[in-house]
């Protein structure tokens, strides 16, 4: 089986030959038609979304060939919102990024594309008993999806960008020691969000994620988001426009917490 990537040949749109609920009823990113999106006070009312993430003491960074990927290893937890009672544990961080600042991100709004997506990819610890066994239940995972802008740099982001040349090839790994809080990824609003039941944005697609999309993006430097367009994917190509186009709503809605 050819690996899938983000070229005309392997790209998302060939994604459903070996994948084919990539064509399924819940599949992500989706555009965030925000008109259309309902306000719904008790997915926030009851218990607002709460992070509590425990900082990691070094880093570990991945290329893994369509991304760059950090390896989460303390105790970190989400629950809250949408997810209720449950408690969905931080597994790693990703992003999506495009060649050029006008496109990047997965999830579009009205249409528009950010610059770039980061990913922080949960697991529901309070149903199952690992990332694994999670991966492929309709509520096994939750991702929080954080838009990127180009604009001042991301002091938190310094540990992944400035080490991007040191990861250049596909299945390059490292760790980095140096501490880093991923609360400090989120932007100042974590309140204002879009929230609906999708899948993996990338092979196998399993419908498995509770997406919740914040509204307000975060600002990188240009710098920084060059850094990402300089990764190495496991083609040999550089790393950029590896993101999956928005796939159909079909019969979702979108919830927002926001009026
Ligand atoms: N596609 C994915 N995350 S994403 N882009 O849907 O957040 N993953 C694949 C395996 C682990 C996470
Ligand atoms: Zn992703």
């Amino acid at each position: 089986m050819a690996h899938w990537g983000y070229m005309t040949t392997n790209g998302p749109s060939t994604w459903g030959k070996d994948f084919p609920i990539a064509n399924g009823e819940r599949q992500s990113p989706i555009d965030i038609v925000t008109t259309a999106a309902e306000y719904d006070s008790d997915v926030l009312g009851s218990n607002a979304l709460s992070t509590n993430y425990t900082p990691e003491s070094e880093v570990k960074l991945v290329n893994n060939g369509h991304s760059i990927m950090c390896q989460i290893t303390k105790k970190g937890v989400l629950t809250g919102g949408p997810l209720g009672k449950d408690e969905y544990r931080l597994e790693q961080f990703h992003l999506h990024w495009g060649a050029e600042d006008n496109r990047g991100s997965e999830h579009t709004v009205d249409g528009k594309m950010y610059a770039s997506e980061l990913h922080l990819v949960h697991w529901n610890a309070s149903k199952y008993s690992s990332f694994a066994d999670a991966v492929q239940k309709p509520d096994g995972l939750a991702v929080l999806g954080i838009f990127i802008t180009p604009g001042v740099a991301c002091n938190q982001f310094k540990v992944i960008s400035d080490n991007c040349g040191k990861l250049k090839t596909s299945g390059a790994e490292m760790t980095v020691d140096t501490t880093l809080d991923p609360t400090l990824l989120l932007p100042s609003n974590t309140s204002d969000y879009w929230t609906y039941l999708g899948s993996l944005t990338t092979p196998p697609l399993f419908e498995s994620v509770t997406w919740i999309v914040f509204k307000e993006p975060v600002e990188y430097s240009k710098e920084q988001l060059l850094a990402l367009r300089n990764l190495v994917d496991s083609d040999g190509n550089h790393m950029q426009d590896n993101y999956r186009p928005p796939a159909a709503l079909k019969q979702r809605k979108v919830k927002k917490t926001f009026t």
